[in-house]
């Protein structure tokens, strides 16, 4: 394993003082799936007190500590690597945090990897012997392509492990193993996973959204009855054939995801992105009519978008809320040869909210999360954005008019002002100069 020269240091002097390293968790998994990318490195003393451990970190270093039960000592000049003695964890209550912790730094290895929720992050790498001590068939699960829980027991204590296991197969493309999905799916039956924060779900679902095949992790919580409403209610809700031979608007929306997720990087915001194909046709359920229209779906799915609580960022809910509403505008420009004026006008409308190119990017992967999409349709749609954007740009003109200029051209500071300003803005992408936007504007309004 690659290991910092400092952390080598340290293990050798715990070594020396007759302890032993083990280093746990994500970072052997990776190394084995050959997952090349950032990771915190989980090291576990054992044969050492707490405070001897502490004693031993201080001579390299300022000794940060978290999470008062767990023991975890973080050294300020050795980022990225956090020490921890052995543990075994018990669950008191239903809250994240309750759980009541013993710490044993003689705990066998066969019980300390009880506690770990996958075999394959149950893989344990010797530092003295520089081997991997596999007790519960991390590696055979990882030929093989799937993930399995160590314990149903102590599996069920955290049921965060259940989206855990829908982000590691979008990431990891591998199955689940039946047994597991049973105990998922019966752990969703008991409702156990309405007591994780909103939070929690949310970085799991990033997870998801961020990995090379998202559709992946969603099939899975679809299988086990754990989406929320808003995505579970685009299985059942039906899409005209001609328009989209893939079937149902889940369908529809895997196939987009999968595609965004190759398209993302070429985005200004590749995890809103993301989330915004997720969610792009979230309001079809409240409009689509018996024989398969969904009329205004975008609005409606601003709507329901509303009630998405745990994307709580400001900027991402702007973002989202308005790739959401958008999201079909180029492609029925494109279809129905749409006027510059209209193209000119969704520029301001986007403005500062989202880029031109995420839109244009959303657009594409909604065009091909159809199956098979025929080559001239797609063909015509980008010919129709390459000619807009080579004339008409790619950013909203600035506006000629703002309110300090109608104040100081007589207008009333008022609620109608905001409507007026609209109003200028649309004279301007007529054609119109400063000076007759104002000689229209006073006509009208004075
Ligand atoms: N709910 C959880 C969270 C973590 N772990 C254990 O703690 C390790 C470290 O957890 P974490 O850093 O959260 O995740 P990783 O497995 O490292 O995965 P990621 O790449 O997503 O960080 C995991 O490998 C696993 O052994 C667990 O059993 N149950």
């Amino acid at each position: 394993m690659e290991l910092n020269q400092l952390a080598r240091t340290i293990f050798d002097d715990i070594l020396a003082q007759g302890g032993r390293v083990y280093i746990v968790g994500g970072s052997v998994r990776d190394v084995i799936l050959k997952n090349s990318g950032e990771h915190d490195v989980d090291v576990e003393v054992y044969h050492m007190t707490y405070e001897q451990l502490h004693d031993l970190l201080a001579k390299y270093g300022v000794v940060n500590t978290f999470g008062k039960m767990f023991a975890i000592m973080q050294l300020e000049n050795l980022k990225g690597y956090d020490f921890a003695l052995p543990r075994q964890e018990k669950k008191v209550g239903e809250k994240h945090q309750d759980f009541e912790v013993i710490i044993n730094p003689e705990l066998p290895l066969e019980k300390a990897v009880k506690r770990r929720d996958l075999t394959m992050n149950a893989l344990m790498y010797d530092y003295q012997n520089e081997e991997i001590i596999d007790l519960c068939g991390g590696l055979d699960d990882i030929k093989k392509h799937q993930v399995r829980c160590v314990d149903p027991q102590s599996f069920v204590e955290d049921p965060l492990r259940v989206l855990r296991i829908a982000q590691f197969i979008a990431r990891f493309e591998m199955t689940v193993e039946e047994k597991t999905l049973d105990l998922c799916y019966q752990m969703v039956q008991q409702g156990m996973l309405k007591h994780l924060s909103i939070e929690r779900i949310y970085g799991e679902y990033c997870k998801i959204l961020m990995s090379p095949r998202p559709s992946i992790g969603f099939e899975f919580l679809k299988r086990i009855k754990a989406l929320p409403f808003y995505l579970s209610d685009l299985i059942t809700t039906h899409q005209r054939l001609d328009y989209h031979p893939e079937g149902d608007v889940f369908t529809h929306t895997m196939l987009v995801i999968d595609v965004a997720a190759l398209t993302k990087h070429k985005t200004d915001a590749p995890l809103s992105f993301m989330w915004s194909c997720l969610l792009h046709d979230i309001g079809k359920p409240l409009v689509t009519t018996a024989d398969g229209h969904a009329p205004q779906h975008n609005e409606a799915g601003v709507k329901v978008f509303q009630k998405v609580k745990m994307i709580q960022s400001k900027k991402q809910r702007q973002y989202i809320s308005t790739m959401i509403m958008y999201h079909m505008h180029l492609m029925n420009m494109a279809r129905n040869h749409g006027k510059d004026l209209s193209y000119l006008r969704l520029l301001k409308k986007i403005d500062g909210k989202v880029s031109m190119n995420d839109l244009i990017c959303i657009s594409c992967c909604d065009k091909l999360g159809r199956g098979k999409v025929a080559q001239e349709q797609y063909d015509a749609f980008f010919t129709f954005i390459e000619d807009k954007i080579a004339r008409l740009g790619m950013q909203a003109p600035q506006p000629l008019i703002n309110g300090y200029i109608l104040i100081q051209n007589g207008f009333q500071q008022n609620k109608q002002l905001k409507m007026i300003l609209d109003e200028a803005y649309d004279l301007q992408l007529q054609g119109l100069s400063q000076e007759k936007i104002l000689r229209s504007l006073k006509k009208k309004y004075e």
